[in-house]
């Protein structure tokens, strides 16, 4: 669905995009997370085709999309940042977009107003509340009837219920007619449960970008207490990290946990332990490894 290559963009002279390759498949959930500065943003403003790049390629279904009218109609943004006209309420947003996406379903929307029951939609949207005005933009995003939705930080905003609503919504639309959902948020929790893909941003790159079951499945925290002192593994495991606290050592380890549990269990341990990593300690520790500075705060 979306495939860029070797995109670079400079603001002046700071290179905000360094040579980003991303490839998203049709009906991925893909989450793009990276600290602050990144570039996630400016990368998502040229898969929007809202900035053109200085190099690289974009292509969406194959097509580029800078300038191209036929692929926006196929995408939904939701940004960070909403637009809404200054006197628009829900109604009139809602004839603006029949007018941009030719298949915009309009019974859906009618369909959908028992999901948004607290949304009058005759009252001004930038009188709403910023939760509000976000559930406004789903709701319209949805009827659009996107290929493919992406999505800046967005669920900031929106209490857990309504959260748990959009997620759900978003859900189907995938299962049923293989929607592809692109989403930059700091939320990892939350990435976790509904992303299927990953990119770890980093200095205008994507440093990492993998199915979020490879990741999880190729980093572990193992536990081990061992008679002889260090724990000790062959050099095909990279240790991330290790600290200990008396004879027992905590290792952040990358490679097959399987395979490191069965090495350390040749060498009599009186403790093995192997624990899966949550998004958050991946994301930290593949950080930790270049240079962001991380402290000891998982261990
Ligand atoms: N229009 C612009 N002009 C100049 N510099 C910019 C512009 N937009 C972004 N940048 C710079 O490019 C870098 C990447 O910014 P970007 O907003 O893409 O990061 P991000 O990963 O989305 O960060 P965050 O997680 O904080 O939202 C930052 O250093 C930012 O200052």
């Amino acid at each position: 669905m979306i495939q860029v290559h070797n995109l670079k963009k400079k603001f002046d002279d700071f290179q905000a995009l360094n040579g980003v390759d991303m490839h998203v498949g049709k009906g991925d959930i893909y989450g793009l997370v990276g600290p602050n500065g990144a570039g996630k943003s400016t990368l998502i403003r040229h898969l929007t085709g809202v900035y053109k790049a200085d190099e690289g390629e974009i292509l969406i279904d194959g097509e580029p999309v800078f300038e191209n009218r036929n692929i926006k109609q196929k995408m939904a943004y939701i940004p960070d940042e909403l637009f809404y006209f200054m006197q628009a309420d829900t109604m009139e947003m809602k004839r603006f977009y029949e007018g941009i996406y030719p298949q915009f379903d309009s019974k859906l929307f009618y369909k959908m107003q028992e999901f948004f029951p607290t949304i009058d939609v005759k009252r001004t949207i930038r009188r709403l509340s910023k939760g509000m005005q976000k559930q406004v933009a789903f709701w319209l995003a949805i009827c659009c009837k996107p290929d493919l939705l992406i999505l800046d930080e967005p669920v900031d905003g929106l209490d857990p219920v309504m959260r748990r609503q959009i997620w759900s919504i978003l859900m189907a639309e995938v299962a049923e007619r293989k929607m592809t959902v692109l989403v930059s948020s700091h939320n990892l929790r939350e990435l976790e449960d509904t992303c299927d893909h990953v990119g770890i941003m980093h200095h205008g790159k994507i440093m990492i970008e993998r199915s979020l079951s490879n990741l999880q499945g190729n980093i572990s925290k193992i536990q081990v207490a061992c008679q002889n002192g260090v724990p000790k593994l062959p050099d095909d495991f990279e240790v991330l990290h290790m600290a200990n606290t008396g004879r027992v050592y905590t290792l952040i380890v990358k490679g097959d946990p399987k395979e490191a549990e069965k090495v350390l269990l040749t060498e009599n341990p009186t403790i093995v332990d192997v624990l899966p990593l949550t998004l958050e300690e991946i994301f930290i520790y593949e950080l930790g490894g270049v240079d962001y500075e991380v402290k000891d705060m998982l261990l």
